[in-house]
């Protein structure tokens, strides 16, 4: 799935099983209108287009990775090995541990090559998002309204919520 304007932020996936999940980062970037790419890439099914795509992502102007996977969750620290693009690793919940086995795979980046992780699954995917929206915000002053109106409306939704007291 493609968007029509040159894609700021990338969504990567390992797998179309991680869509459950990743979709909430992609309805995010809709929701501020920033236009994005999002294909399945996985170091482990497809390393040689992960790489190409690692590689040629600055050039073909991204500015932020968000990069979901499952399990042996490789594919952010691999494709944050092969660009200085920010990676923002989501860890998408394992069938059988529960995603802290992807959450440890992205997390413990060696010192030097990082991956910025966020949460287990659809909260993690959605501020991944977030971060790549406040990124891009730092140079583009439409955008840092948005965000800060995203934020007043959220304020405004917890001050309303009420306890059946
Ligand atoms: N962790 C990775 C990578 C990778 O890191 O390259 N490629 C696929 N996967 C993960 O395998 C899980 C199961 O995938 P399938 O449902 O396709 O069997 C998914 O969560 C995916 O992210």
């Amino acid at each position: 799935m493609t968007e029509q304007a040159k894609p700021l932020v990338g969504v990567i996936m390992g797998s179309s099983s991680d869509w459950d999940v990743m979709q909430h980062a992609v309805a995010i970037l809709k929701q501020f209108g920033v236009p994005f790419e999002a294909s399945v890439i996985s170091a482990h099914r497809m390393p040689d287009e992960m790489f190409t795509y690692a590689e040629t992502a600055r050039a073909r102007g991204l500015r932020a990775i968000i990069a979901g996977a499952g399990g042996a969750a490789h594919l952010p620290g691999m494709v944050a090995a092969k660009t200085i693009v920010p990676v923002l690793g989501v860890p998408v919940p394992s069938k059988y541990l529960r995603g802290e086995d992807s959450l440890l795979s992205i997390v413990q980046m060696p010192k030097g090559v990082p991956v910025a992780t966020f949460a287990i699954g659809e909260a993690g995917a959605a501020n991944a998002a977030l971060t790549a929206v406040a990124l891009l915000a730092a140079n583009d002053e439409d955008l840092a309204q948005r965000l800060v109106a995203f934020r007043t409306e959220q304020t405004a939704a917890a001050q309303a919520m009420t306890l059946p007291v």
